[in-house]
């Protein structure tokens, strides 16, 4: 690992309406990591993930991507994103698998560009990289769900990022398909060095694969990274039972 960090987040606080979701909270995620961000439901995960993508912004503190301040980073090529609901496509959907990876080039080659050859190609490889290319031809919607999600990573590969955000990839994935896909994000991150942020409640599986663990609790983070700090609050409602068990076993990962 590199040790440059993408995301940097300095005493941010945020609320959507009058009380705080995250409060004076620091965040940081290195290039080559692959970091497991958990908690309980609705402790600010996703939003943690939003105020990163800029489609909310912080009442309070800094946010940096990419070594730059959010409101001027304008490189999102660099950054894929995958969330829980990628993988519901109905059977009916008028799309091909190809088409599907192809459209995660709009990004990077604008919205009115023709695509050419070339550009299938990269949609072709993605696809390889993923174990999907012999389905190019299919219909979205005819995949199972882990299918899906495995073609909703080459999209996101497709305008090669050096980072991809994954907010709970794997709800409503078979235990045989979530196995492979997390097979597959090791493989990305290992061989690939593609910088990984995703949230998720398996916690056996992330820590087995995650390099880094960070747990939200009581509006802030708290983890094993030496640039997370640790705040505690002892009148923490919060509770999320494995996390402290899961934090102290993990620590083997960084040992
Ligand atoms: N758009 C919104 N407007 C108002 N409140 C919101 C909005 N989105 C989330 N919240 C609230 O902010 C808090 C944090 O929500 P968030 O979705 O970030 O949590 P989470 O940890 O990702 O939860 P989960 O694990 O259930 O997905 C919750 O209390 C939620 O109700």
């Amino acid at each position: 690992m590199s040790g440059r960090k993408i995301v940097e987040v300095k005493n941010v606080s945020f609320k959507y309406e009058k009380e705080w979701v995250i409060e004076n909270s620091n965040f940081s995620l290195e290039e080559g990591q692959f970091l497991g961000l958990i908690g309980p439901n609705g402790s600010g995960k996703s939003t943690l993930i939003n105020l990163i993508l800029g489609l909310v912004k912080p009442d309070n503190g800094s946010i940096q991507v990419f070594g730059k301040p959010i409101k001027q980073f304008n490189d999102w090529k660099e950054i894929g994103y995958i969330s829980q609901k990628s993988n519901s496509f109905n059977s009916g959907f008028p799309a091909s698998v190809l088409e599907v990876v192809r459209s995660g080039l709009v990004s990077s080659l604008g919205m009115f560009c023709f695509l050419k050859q070339e550009h299938t190609q990269r949609a072709l490889e993605a696809l390889r990289l993923v174990g999907m290319e012999k389905f190019s031809k299919s219909n979205i919607g005819e995949l199972s769900g882990g299918q899906q999600q495995r073609v909703f990573i080459a999209r996101a590969l497709v305008s090669e990022p050096s980072l991809i955000i994954l907010d709970e990839p794997t709800v409503g994935v078979d235990t045989k398909n979530v196995n492979k896909f997390y097979d597959l994000l090791n493989r990305l991150n290992k061989e690939n060095g593609v910088t990984l942020l995703m949230i998720t409640h398996d916690l056996d599986r992330i820590k087995k694969y995650a390099t880094e663990i960070v747990s939200m609790k009581s509006k802030s983070f708290t983890g094993l990274s030496d640039d997370v700090s640790y705040i505690t609050n002892p009148g923490d409602d919060h509770k999320y039972e494995d996390t402290d068990q899961l934090l102290s076993s993990s620590r083997e990962l960084n040992s």
